[in-house]
Order: structure tokens, then C-alpha cells, then sequence
């Protein structure tokens, strides 16, 4: 069966005032696939997650969510099309429990299976369920990353959009991580968008990679093909966290 790309990039510019960060991006993701955007900090992958999320806005170019034009249409209604983003920094509710951190990311529709979906969270991350009256900010930074993309989950999103889940954690946690995306994608048949500097696990875990250099994509394939890529060994993987 011929692919169906759920998300379309296409020519993408994105600008910081006159500064351009995303000089014309292209990039799709599959149904049911795990994406993995590399590249050095400051290439522009936090800009790309972003701009899908309609914040900052493309200047040029289109963005294609299930066949419907999204580039102009507001934050909101991009969530309601069923795209959740986990941001980079987790960005969690720190003053609420983890109970209440969770209703957040539960859209007005989705609170009749709200019991059903935190179950689903607390499957997946059971040291979330240990915690359910903890407020955020009081939890590891291993356990808010579970928190923000069990957030982002309540919203039984069709595209989960991931920034730099594993950004300090240690290795033990970032592969319980990985893990879950895994699972997700498996058994739920998520799709994943994934930016990440850890290079090596984001490859192995996805099916395809994209590798950004200021603003630019320069490089895309399978994620086995970029791992045994030698430019990407020796810019990204070579003496990296494997
Ligand atoms: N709010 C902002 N205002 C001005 N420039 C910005 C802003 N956010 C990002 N930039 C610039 O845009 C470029 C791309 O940044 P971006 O955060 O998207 O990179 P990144 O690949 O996600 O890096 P990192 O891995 O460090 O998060 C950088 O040159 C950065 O300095």
C-alpha cells in the first residue's frame, strides 16, 4: 500500500524578525510512522515543531495536516484537528497535580473518556499513577516529560508531536521514553514527529530521519540509512551518547 503522508511541509520559511530560521522546509510524515528531525542546536527544529503548531507562522510555503491547508489557521484550531505537541523544556503546569496536568490536555470532547485515557497514561508510565496528587513542579525531570506527553496524549491525538523528549534525562529514563513512543506507535498506531538532539536513540527508534543544518533539510532517509550515513556519523553520532 502506498504511503499517506498525514503531515505536509512543504517550502516552509519562518522568520524571527528579519531573521530567517526555516529558509524553505520540506518534510512529511506518513500515517503511522516515527519521524525523527536532527541537526546542532540553533539548526531550526524547535522553529519547525512550532511552525506546525501555527506559532511562530510560515511566512512562505504550505503546511498540509490530512489533506486540509493549516498554515494560517490559529493554535487552537490546529489542536482540534488532533495534532498535540509535547514542547521542548516540558512546559508542564508546575502548580497543579499531575491529575489536573492531565485534564489540561484533555479537550471539552474527550472529558467522557477521561478516566479511560488517564488509565492509558498510567499504563504507560506507572510512576506517573504513584504521583497523582504531586503537584508538577515538584516531580524528577524524567517524570515531567512522562506528564507533558501524557498531556498531550489526553487529546487522543493523530499526530504527536515531540521536542527533545529525552533533553536531560538520564539514559535509564530517556529508553523508558523511547519505549513508550514505541508502544504507542505500535499497539495505537500513533504517529510521531520527533525532534532530538540525541541522535542515535531518535534514528534508532525512527523509521525515518531528516537532518536540518541552519534552516535547511540536507539530508533525509530510513533510519538505519542516516545511522550508517558517514556525514551524519561524523557530525552527530561520533563520540555522541551510544
Ligand atoms: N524567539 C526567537 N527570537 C529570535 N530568534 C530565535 C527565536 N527562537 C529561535 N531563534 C533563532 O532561530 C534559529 C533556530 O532556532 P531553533 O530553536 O529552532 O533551533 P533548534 O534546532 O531547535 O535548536 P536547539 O536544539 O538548541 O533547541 C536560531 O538561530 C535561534 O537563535
Amino acid at each position: 500500500m502506498a504511503a499517506k503522508a498525514l503531515l505536509q511541509v512543504e517550502g516552509v520559511q519562518t522568520y524571527y524578525g528579519n531573521i530567517r530560521a526555516l529558509n524553505g522546509v520540506n518534510v512529511s510524515v506518513n500515517e503511522g510512522e516515527i519521524v525523527a528531525l536532527i541537526g546542532a542546536n540553533g539548526a531550526g527544529k524547535s522553529t519547525l515543531m512550532m511552525t506546525i503548531f501555527g506559532s511562530p507562522r510560515a511566512r512562505a510555503g504550505k503546511i498540509t495536516f490530512s489533506g486540509t491547508d493549516i498554515t494560517e489557521m490559529p493554535t487552537h484550531e490546529i489542536a482540534r484537528m488532533r495534532i498535540a505537541q509535547s514542547p521542548e523544556g516540558r512546559r508542564i503546569f508546575p502548580r497543579m497535580t499531575v491529575m489536573e496536568n492531565l485534564q489540561m490536555g484533555a479537550s471539552l470532547d474527550n472529558m467522557r473518556h477521561f478516566d479511560e485515557d488517564a488509565e492509558k497514561v498510567f499504563t504507560l508510565f506507572p510512576r506517573l499513577k504513584e504521583r497523582i496528587a504531586q503537584r508538577g513542579g515538584t516531580l524528577s525531570g524524567g517524570e515531567q516529560q512522562m506528564l507533558s506527553i501524557g498531556r498531550a496524549l489526553m487529546a487522543r491525538p493523530k499526530l504527536l508531536l515531540l521536542d527533545e523528549p529525552s533533553l536531560g534525562l538520564a539514559p535509564l529514563i530517556v529508553k523508558q521514553i523511547f519505549d513508550a513512543i514505541r508502544e504507542l506507535n505500535k499497539t495505537d498506531g500513533l504517529t510521531v514527529f520527533l525532534v532530538e538532539q540525541n541522535a542515535f536513540g531518535a534514528l534508532k527508534l525512527a523509521n525515518r530521519g531528516y537532518v536540518m543544518v541552519n534552516g535547511n533539510v540536507t539530508l533525509s532517509g530510513s533510519g538505519a540509512e542516516l545511522l550508517a550515513n558517514p556525514d551524519v556519523r561524523a557530525a552527530y553520532l561520533e563520540g555522541g551518547r551510544h
